[in-house]
C-alpha cells in the first residue's frame, strides 16, 4: 500500500517558553508551521507575537537575559542544538516593520547578503541581484537606479528592496513582523500580492494587526493573548467559526 504524503512543516514548536529576566513572555507554545503557507500571528499589544517570530531565527539570543526552553524544530533540526544562528538567519530572513534599506546603492542593498556568504564574482552577483529584485516585484522599477542611493526609493520600494535583500541571501523562510503597518494602502497591497506570490516558493509567517491582511493572505492564523497561543486554526475557519470565545472577542474588535 503507498504511504501517505509526510506532512511537511517547515517549524514544529514544542512547548516553548521564554522569558525576558523572571517575566514570561511566552508560555508553552506549541505549533507546526506548514511549508508553503502563509501563517498570520495576530493578537492585542504585547501579547508576544514579535516575540515568537524573533524566536523563530533566533534573534532573541541578542537580547540579554532573554532565555527560552522547550523546542523549535526548522526543517526538523532542533535550532538550538543543531543549527548554528548564523546560518539560520539565512535560512530564516526577516522583514521589518519599518523599511530598513542600508545606505547604500539599491544593487549593494541587495548584492549585501551573497558577498557576505563569499560570493565576488561579478556576473553572479549581478545575476542573484536581478533575480531577486524581480522575485520581489522591484525589477521594472529599479533596474535603471540600480547604483541610486536606496535611501531615495519611496517607503514601499524601501520594504520591497527589503524583501529582495532578504531572497538574496536563499532563506527558505521570510519573516515579516508587521511589514505593512508603515505603508499607504497602495503599497500594502503590493506587498500582500508579493507574499501571495512568494509562498509557491517560501514559508511566510507575518505579524500583523490588520484582520483584513490576516483573512485575505493567510492559510493558518495563530491568536495569543497574554503569552499563550489561545487558537491556532486555517484561517478560514477561526475568522468564521472561531473556537475561543476571546478570540471572537478579538477579531470581532471588541478588545485589542
Ligand atoms: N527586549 C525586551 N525586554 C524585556 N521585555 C520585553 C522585551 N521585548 C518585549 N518584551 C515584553 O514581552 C511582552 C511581549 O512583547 P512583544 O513585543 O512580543 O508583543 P507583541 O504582541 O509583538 O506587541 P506589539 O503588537 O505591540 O508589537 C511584552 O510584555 C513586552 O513588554
Amino acid at each position: 500500500m503507498a504511504k501517505a504524503d509526510p506532512v511537511e512543516y517547515t517549524f514544529d514548536v514544542n512547548g516553548l517558553d521564554l522569558y525576558y529576566d523572571q517575566t514570561q513572555a511566552l508560555k508553552d507554545i506549541s505549533m507546526k508551521i506548514q511549508k508553503n503557507q502563509i501563517t498570520a500571528l495576530i493578537g492585542p499589544s504585547g501579547c508576544g507575537k514579535s516575540t515568537f517570530i524573533k524566536t523563530l531565527n533566533r534573534m532573541n539570543d541578542w537580547i540579554e537575559g532573554c532565555h527560552v526552553t522547550g523546542q523549535i524544530l526548522f526543517e526538523g533540526k532542533d535550532i538550538f542544538k543543531e543549527v548554528d544562528s548564523l546560518a539560520l538567519r539565512y535560512r530564516v530572513g526577516m522583514v521589518f516593520q519599518q523599511p530598513t534599506p542600508f545606505p547604500k546603492s539599491v544593487f549593494e542593498n541587495v548584492a549585501y547578503g551573497p558577498r557576505i556568504q563569499g560570493i565576488s564574482n561579478k556576473k553572479e552577483l549581478e545575476e542573484i541581484v536581478e533575480q531577486s529584485l524581480r522575485q520581489a516585484a522591484c525589477w521594472d522599477e529599479m533596474k535603471d537606479r540600480l547604483h541610486q542611493s536606496a535611501l531615495g526609493l519611496s517607503g514601499g520600494q524601501q520594504q520591497r528592496l527589503c524583501i529582495a535583500r532578504t531572497l538574496a541571501a536563499r532563506p527558505s523562510v521570510i519573516l515579516m513582523d508587521e511589514p505593512t503597518s508603515a505603508l499607504d494602502p497602495i503599497s500594502t497591497q503590493k506587498i500582500e500580492d508579493l507574499a501571495l506570490e512568494l509562498k509557491e516558493k517560501y514559508t511566510i509567517v507575518i505579524v500583523t494587526h490588520s484582520m483584513q491582511q490576516a483573512r485575505r493572505i493567510s492559510d493558518k492564523t495563530a491568536f495569543f493573548l497574554l503569552g499563550e497561543l489561545l487558537e491556532f486554526n486555517d484561517t478560514i475557519e477561526m475568522f468564521t467559526n472561531p473556537s475561543n470565545p476571546k478570540t471572537e472577542e478579538y477579531i470581532t474588535g471588541r478588545f485589542g
